[in-house]
């Protein structure tokens, strides 16, 4: 296969990705061209607020073709259009042939939450100390254990065996913490997710760790638990506060995710009518909060 790079001001790279498409392009990728230097800038806000950007400043895009003739012809065909003002070819060049699956898995190693407790993708062999394994591939659901927000939760999972007791796990993505809960002994648990999504894939991972849990829509949340877990992020997270506190079996325990160090004081005050919260870990800028109701 041949690679096409070109690099393109934000304006130009919805028609020029679909021109790409139209050429028979085996596949467009669009990378931020800034990533890295001082021109990067973040284009993700939280849920509920706008991007503070609709697309990178430059891209660079990156189009696969069968033949070197096909991208060039390409390339020449691009480079007359009214859109291409303001691109750049960079080049073409040959891409070898290699192992994708087995490149993609390679990028995917134990995770290790505690010495004996580790998240194991599928094909890799368990470390040998490991007690407790989540078996885990990365999927279409957020939480594959890399996340420091979804190893302090398993992190205190493991430091606090929800032994007997009845869990919820709100915003379930993979299913991860609910499994994590399972493998310390937890009793009747409830994970739940907005995206069906997710749903679906803590349903499959459940039944690939042999673990019985009841997964569905936020609704499938009834009555009180004695430890719920949300690992969301800040703003979902305050607005979800009355919800979530109301779903803690007296004497339960509450724990939190998703929330930047900074923004610990914003969680405190929100849950103050409902719970005493309190920074229980710390990982790479992030923190958990806990409380007991
Ligand atoms: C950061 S992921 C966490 C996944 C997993 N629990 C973990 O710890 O790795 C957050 C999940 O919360 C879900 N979510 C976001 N807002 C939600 C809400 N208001 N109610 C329920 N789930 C929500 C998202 O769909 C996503 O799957």
């Amino acid at each position: 296969m041949f690679e096409l790079g070109l690099l393109c001001p934000e304006q130009s790279v919805e028609a020029l990705s679909d021109a790409l498409d139209a050429l028979d392009a085996l596949s467009v990728s669009v990378e931020d061209a800034d990533a890295q230097t001082d021109a990067e800038h973040a284009l993700f806000g939280e849920p509920g607020m706008p991007p503070p950007a609709e697309g990178w400043q430059c891209s660079r895009i990156l189009a696969l073709f069968a033949t070197e003739e096909a991208a060039r012809e390409a390339s020449r065909l691009l480079e007359v259009q009214d859109f291409f003002e303001g691109c750049q070819l960079l080049g073409i060049h040959p891409v070898e042939d290699q192992d994708w699956v087995r490149l993609t898995q390679s990028q995917f190693e134990p995770v290790e939450i505690t010495p004996e407790f580790w998240i194991v993708p599928t094909w890799h062999e368990p470390p040998a100390a490991a007690k407790q394994v989540i078996r885990l591939d990365p999927g279409l659901a957020f939480g594959t254990g890399t996340h420091p927000t979804t190893r302090m939760c398993l992190r205190w999972i493991a430091a606090h065996p929800p032994r007997g007791q009845r869990v919820l796990d709100y915003g379930c993505g993979s299913g991860i913490l609910a499994i994590g809960a399972a493998r310390f002994g937890a009793g009747r648990i409830d994970a739940v997710d907005i995206d069906p999504a997710a749903v679906q894939s803590t349903k499959d991972n459940a039944t690939a760790n042999a673990v019985e849990l009841h997964a569905g829509l936020p609704d499938a949340a009834q009555g009180r638990y004695e430890l719920v877990l949300a690992n969301i992020l800040a703003t979902p997270l305050k607005v979800l506060a009355p919800l979530l506190c109301g779903h803690v079996e007296k004497g339960g325990h509450l724990v939190l995710a998703g929330i930047l160090e900074r923004q610990a004081g914003e969680l405190t005050a929100a849950y103050a009518p409902y719970a005493e919260l309190a920074v229980g870990d710390t990982q790479d800028g992030w923190v958990l909060m806990t409380a007991r109701l």
